[in-house]
């Protein structure tokens, strides 16, 4: 890889009219590492991973992907893979027709649509209709989708979500399989137990940036956990989201 970071976000801030959502956010996310993006809910985490894809316009500062706007990068949608809310499959789809669809759009071979859902483990469920699919199984399809290209990076905003304990050992393994042969994957969550067990690199988030750098580094430097060292860098909830 030529650039010393996959991904860089400098002085990154997004306004929604009179709600600043993130606030002059700088980190880079390191290549070949799990970095975890932190934070409770409403603290920017999406928008966050939204502005670094080129789908919400930073108000101030930028992010690039390998040195470039997600804009700029060529092959950028090979070269990253995304699973993010708000990509409504076709009504009625089959897992595995739903994955040959965007094959097609990625300009790589349907082959690929096999070797996905093996590796995300729902091969046997591939002829099934998408919306009879359970919330784990939605999420295996979605980190099928973004492993399709062979990406260099993935962007999976909240993917342990609503997965069963199986489930969730899986997609540790999983993913740490991934980052081994060399790939980045930038994630983010709100279950801290859990990411403490998955990520190299934490980044965590309250509308301005808390902390970002190696996971031991935030832990060993009280001998805490994950979850205390949160708290005390994000303060506790008052009730309402997004406080400073
Ligand atoms: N399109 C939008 N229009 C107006 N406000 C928005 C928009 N998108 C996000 N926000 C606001 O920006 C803030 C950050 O939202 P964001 O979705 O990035 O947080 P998050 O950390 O991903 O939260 P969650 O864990 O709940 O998904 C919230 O206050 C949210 O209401």
């Amino acid at each position: 890889m030529s650039t010393a970071t996959a991904a860089e976000f400098r002085g990154l801030t997004k306004r929604f009219g009179d709600v600043t959502a993130v606030e002059d956010v700088s980190f880079s996310v390191r290549p070949g590492r799990i970095t975890g993006l932190l934070g409770r809910n409403g603290a920017g985490k999406t928008t966050t991973l939204r502005m670094l894809l080129g789908l919400a316009q930073p108000s101030a500062g930028k992010a690039t992907v390998f040195g470039s706007p997600y804009q700029e990068l060529p092959d950028a949608a090979r070269r990253v893979g995304v699973s993010m809310d708000g990509v409504a499959p076709i009504p009625g789809t089959t897992g595995y027709r739903d994955l040959l669809i965007w094959a097609r759009m990625l300009g790589v071979p349907g082959a690929r649509v096999d070797a996905v859902l093996e590796q995300v483990g729902i091969a046997g469920s591939a002829n099934r209709k998408l919306n009879g699919y359970s919330t784990g199984m939605r999420q295996r399809h979605a980190l099928a989708a973004a492993l399709l290209a062979d990406p260099e990076l993935l962007v999976l905003d909240e993917p342990a979500n609503g997965l069963d304990p199986d489930g969730i050992r899986w997609l540790r393994d999983f993913l740490r399989s991934l980052a081994d042969e060399g790939r980045t994957i930038l994630l983010s969550s709100h279950l801290l137990a859990e990411v403490e067990q998955t990520v190299d690199d934490v980044v965590i988030l309250q509308r301005t940036l808390r902390y970002s750098g190696p996971l031991d580094e935030l832990v060993s430097q009280k001998q805490e956990s994950l979850e205390n060292r949160f708290f005390d860098l994000v303060g506790a909830a008052t009730g309402g989201q997004n406080d400073a």
